[in-house]
């Protein structure tokens, strides 16, 4: 993608009306050089055609000029509102492990400081379009003149294009390593919003911290971009004297190599000079437009995609399970993580299990054993890597793996709370949250209105809680929940294990319950036991006489 493609795609035909509206503008400048050039060279006064086509030339660039800056401006935001909600799109209809992988630091980066570089660059190009159109103009009136001088002109001019683009080249690269650095910068950014107990707690490890990764990595960002911005500017200082040079060599060189009419030399050295201003701002633009390529090149990098037909695709009018189903099962599910840094990678499975409604199961086993990885395989946030997923034997590939995801409920050991009960319908969603805020025990804390909770300030067993109750509202068939009971006190505990669980399992949901409570193991229908990503055994809790831990 680049930034003209962008625009294209935003809107072809405002950028074509733009760019007719920018030729046009140009085009009057360039006539209007024309004329005073005309006037100039007359020697008598201005006859009266002169006078009206100076006006009427004067009219239609300042109408053509304002109309192709508003019809681009409109281009330009219109294009930064599609790339922000096209890459939050993407994201969000990646795979999760890609998204992983790609670390949250590095999308943050993009979609902050990437869009932001592109939209302001996107909103420049208005002007960098007209001024482009300015300089086109004016070399299509030189090459009438004389095409001679214009081929002599036209010669130099490629000349210090060329001198100009390698010195661009190299800046270019320095700022794609910038780029790289600013990474780095986020990844650490990260840490001091995540870390910064951590690091107030810890004086030598703030200072080195502070020291030798945020200041190295800073540094190493102002040095590239210092060195490729001071190579932009000599550059952009050797593009204004070659103008001076041509000029120079119109007047003192080419008089003295050819016969040429003095009147010519001095349109010549009047439209270079007219020329000289565009020039400049095109000139002063590449840097920002440059580092918004660098910008765009990252965002692609990211190797981000929206869903296509051969990838996952969804149904609105496919309805919820309901309770209406047999089972769900894994057939030699397999899921790998690749780790670069590590002599062996983590390899769950092959995983063979099936789960029915009104089951109430249990996985556990040490920590590493693949627990959390099992969840987000079941769940389809994962794609198995051999293997298959079937629900009442009907395989889950990318034609319904998202009709698949949205049967569970699911509350992570990492969760997310949103401050909005997003995407419920339901015309009775406050009475009914407000019913489950008194079964939590939270009505003493949290409030609801029109599907805002009034605060997630909580405590992170209270916020669990909160978790648990969106999982009530969404009324899902399978439920999960990854080590939901960790942070919360033994009276609430008791009650989630001896009340709540029994209570979803009496509705006829399936519920798969990560857990290291082995004393409420007896309420169970299953415990499944994961060891070194293998399942060691799956087995009622009556059979089990010993320790699972052991
Ligand atoms: N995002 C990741 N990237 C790479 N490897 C990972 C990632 N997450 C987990 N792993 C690897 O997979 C293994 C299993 O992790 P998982 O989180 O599934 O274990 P778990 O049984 O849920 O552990 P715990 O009880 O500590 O939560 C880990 O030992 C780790 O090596």
């Amino acid at each position: 993608m680049n930034l003209f493609r962008l625009l294209l795609r935003t809107s072809a035909l405002l950028l074509s009306l733009a760019v007719l509206a920018g030729i046009l503008s140009g085009g009057c400048a360039a006539g209007l050089i024309a004329l005073i050039n005309a006037t100039l060279s007359q020697n008598q006064p201005s006859t009266t055609t002169l006078v009206s086509s100076f006006v009427a030339l004067c009219l239609v660039r300042l109408i053509a000029n304002f109309a192709s800056q508003v019809l681009l401006i409109h281009l330009s935001e219109k294009a930064i509102l599609d790339l922000r909600m096209l890459l939050s799109r993407r994201i969000l209809a990646s795979p999760l492990r890609q998204l992983e992988q790609i670390g949250a630091y590095r999308l943050l980066a993009v979609l902050t400081e990437d869009i932001r570089t592109i939209s302001s660059t996107v909103l420049i190009i208005p002007f960098f379009c007209i001024n482009i159109a300015i300089v086109i103009a004016c070399l299509i009136y030189l090459g009438w003149l004389s095409t001679t001088v214009f081929v002599i002109g036209v010669c130099f001019l490629f000349l210090g294009i060329f001198s100009y683009l390698i010195p661009m080249m190299k800046a270019m690269s320095l700022l794609e390593l910038a780029r790289e650095q600013e990474d780095r910068l986020f990844n650490h950014f990260c840490a001091i919003t995540q870390g910064t107990k951590e690091l107030k707690l810890h004086r030598q490890r703030r200072q080195s911290f502070l020291k030798e990764d945020l200041c190295t990595t800073a540094l190493s960002y102002r040095r590239h971009n210092v060195v490729g911005m001071s190579v932009f500017a000599a550059a952009a200082s050797w593009g204004q004297i070659l103008f001076f040079i041509v000029i120079g060599l119109l007047l003192f060189t080419l008089p003295s190599l050819t016969k040429i009419h003095f009147t010519i030399i001095s349109a010549y050295a009047l439209t270079i000079i007219y020329m000289m201003s565009p020039l400049e701002h095109i000139m002063s633009m590449l840097p920002t437009v440059t580092r918004a390529l660098v910008a765009l090149k990252k965002a692609e990098s990211l190797g981000l995609s929206l869903p296509t037909s051969s990838n996952e695709t969804y149904s609105e009018k496919v309805l919820s399970l309901g309770q209406f189903w047999q089972y769900l099962e894994l057939v030699n599910v397999t899921h790998t993580y690749y780790q670069e840094r590590e002599e062996t990678n983590f390899i769950l499975g092959p995983i063979n299990l099936k789960f029915h409604p009104g089951e109430l199961i249990f996985i556990v086993g040490g920590n590493g054993s693949g627990k959390s990885t099992l969840a987000k395989l079941i769940s389809g946030l994962y794609i198995p890597e051999t293997g298959e997923i079937y629900l009442d034997g009907k395989l889950i590939d990318n034609h319904n793996r998202e009709w698949y995801r949205q049967q569970f409920s699911v509350v992570f050991s990492d969760f997310y709370l949103f401050e909005r009960l997003l995407g419920l319908d339901n015309s009775n969603l406050d009475a009914q949250t407000q019913n489950y805020l008194v079964q939590l025990q939270l009505d003493h804390k949290v409030k609801v209105k029109d599907g805002v909770l009034s605060t997630t300030n909580l405590s992170q067993g209270q916020r669990k809680r909160l978790a648990l109750l969106t999982t009530y509202l969404e009324d899902r068939p399978i439920y999960m929940f990854d080590e939901w009971a960790s942070d919360q006190d033994p009276v609430f505990k008791e009650i989630f294990y001896t009340q709540l669980l029994p209570e979803l399992k009496s509705r006829g949901k399936s519920v798969l319950v990560i857990t290291h409570d082995d004393r409420y193991f007896y309420i169970a229908d299953r415990i499944v036991k994961l060891e070194y990503g293998k399942v060691k055994y799956d087995k009622s809790p009556a059979l089990l006489s010993i320790s699972v831990y052991e």
